[in-house]
């Protein structure tokens, strides 16, 4: 995955569908910074855009860190949209990783069945 030029950070993530297909997204930056899209929405977006709307888990990844990455407040409610019990492999840069969930990470969440 490319590094993020201003950020120095390499984030990429893997969204299976609950038909088995999997869609990849990275972190794309920006020079005035805000218009930055995390690795999580861009494979979600890439996913919607050919036609899934149905999703079980979500794999995220990053060299920066020893830890494992964890999504954005922002990424939590774009992942929220389409599935509301996403399970989440929260990857280490040595492979390693722990598994989550937007329950868990996201409770008590605002979403299209309140609309
Ligand atoms: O879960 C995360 C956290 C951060 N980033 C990106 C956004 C930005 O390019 C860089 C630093 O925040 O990492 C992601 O893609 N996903
Ligand atoms: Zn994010």
């Amino acid at each position: 995955m490319p590094e993020g030029p201003y950020s120095k950070f390499r984030v990429g993530a893997a969204l299976r569908t609950t038909s088995g297909e999997v869609f990849t997204g990275c972190n794309i930056e920006n020079a005035a910074f805000t218009p930055t899209v995390c690795a999580e929405r861009v494979a979600m977006s890439t996913a919607v855009a050919a036609g899934f709307k149905t999703f079980d888990t979500i794999a995220i990844s990053s060299d920066v860190a020893d830890t494992p990455i964890v999504p954005c407040g922002v990424c939590r409610q774009f992942l929220r949209e389409f599935c509301k019990e996403l399970e989440m492999l929260l990857v280490r840069p040595d492979g390693t990783f722990v598994r989550s969930s937007l329950s868990k990470l996201l409770p008590e969440s605002f979403g299209p069945e309140w609309l």
